[in-house]
């Protein structure tokens, strides 16, 4: 068993267990006598989920404290910010320091990215120190999932990656892996899975043994008010795809409506996903997959469930049904 150290980050009720990069699943031990909280409504949700957790003699992952609320699973962490700005400073060092971690172990750092919000929220990653310490050149860009539209239309998750983030920072415009817009969202489909597949061979790509599956080193995924993720939408079908790495969607509920989209197996393949979810009109969703809720049925964000370790970035109206 392994015991983290706790470190005040911003305000003193904050409190991280670091290294980012410890083992997935690596154990937790709680030191309530190293810190002094006030008993807050927050606080005692933690407790409860830290010693329940506990009591079953579970592995866990750490959870992240803040003055607005906290929680902890097994093989999840989940962080609430005060405010996005924090949510933005907190995700650039998270993404940094996995940067650091898998160019050091394997020479190449897999990202997966999705569209939406998140995009803004990799934006200090193109500020100092990132813009300078990250080897940007490690950088593999892909998509979770893509709208089947030119390049430069204002729908493209691709256009709005590369203005948000990508055109701000070095990364190889080679390593960075766009769909085929010229083809129907089943070619679009077939042709990005091919790509991956030749990654994986070149050992771009990680690839799990025991799955069968690529492994990227981690994936941004953010989470709509309907609990989707990636294009994987409550009670479509395509949630249940187990064969596909990738497959495509025609009948998109978010438009438009043609996208392509990695199916879950791969998605829980990863090494780390991070869940950025922002806002209260997703506070539901997020009480559905993290907190108590009456509500029967499965979200598509309550199976993500990683291989690896999972953490939810969340501010703070995000997380105020928790
Ligand atoms: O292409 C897409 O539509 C996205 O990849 C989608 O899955 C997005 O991540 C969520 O809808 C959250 O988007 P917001 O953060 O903007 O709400």
């Amino acid at each position: 068993m392994a015991s983290y150290s706790l470190s005040f980050i911003s305000t003193p009720l904050r409190i991280s267990f670091s290294p980012y990069s410890r083992p997935p699943h690596a154990a937790f031990l709680w030191h309530p006598p190293l810190v002094s909280i006030p008993r807050t409504r927050s606080l005692s949700l933690a407790l409860k989920g830290v010693s329940a957790i506990g009591a079953r003699g579970e592995k866990l992952s750490c959870g992240a404290v803040s003055s607005t609320g906290m929680a902890a699973a097994a093989g999840k962490k989940v962080e609430v910010f005060d405010s996005k700005d924090e949510l933005a400073v907190h995700l650039a060092r998270y993404t940094a320091d996995l940067s650091d971690k898998f160019t050091k172990e394997r020479g190449a750092f897999t990202v997966v990215l999705s569209g939406g919000s998140l995009i803004d929220y990799l934006r200090k990653l193109a500020e100092p120190p990132y813009l300078d310490s990250v080897e940007w050149s490690k950088w593999h860009v892909f998509w979770v999932d893509e709208r089947v539209v030119p390049k430069d239309h204002v729908d493209s998750n691709y256009k709005l990656a590369y203005d948000g983030f990508l055109s701000k920072v070095p990364i190889l415009p080679g390593n960075v892996y766009a769909i085929n817009d010229a083809l129907s969202a089943e070619g679009a489909a077939d042709d990005y899975e091919t790509c991956l597949r030749h990654l994986v061979k070149n050992g771009v790509i990680d690839f799990s043994e025991a799955s069968g599956l690529p492994k990227f080193d981690l994936m941004l995924l953010g989470m709509g008010p309907d609990g989707h993720v990636a294009s994987l939408f409550p009670g479509h079908p395509l949630v249940n795809e187990k064969e596909k790495w990738v497959t495509f969607i025609k009948d998109s509920p978010k438009p438009p409506p043609e996208r392509i989209t990695f199916t879950f197996p791969v998605i829980n393949s990863s090494a780390y996903i991070a869940l950025v979810v922002t806002g209260v009109g997703k506070a539901g969703a997020v009480q559905k997959a993290l907190g108590s809720s009456e509500d029967s049925g499965t979200l598509p964000v309550e199976l993500v469930s990683p291989a690896g370790e999972l953490t939810w970035f969340l501010d703070k109206n995000a997380a105020s049904k928790l």
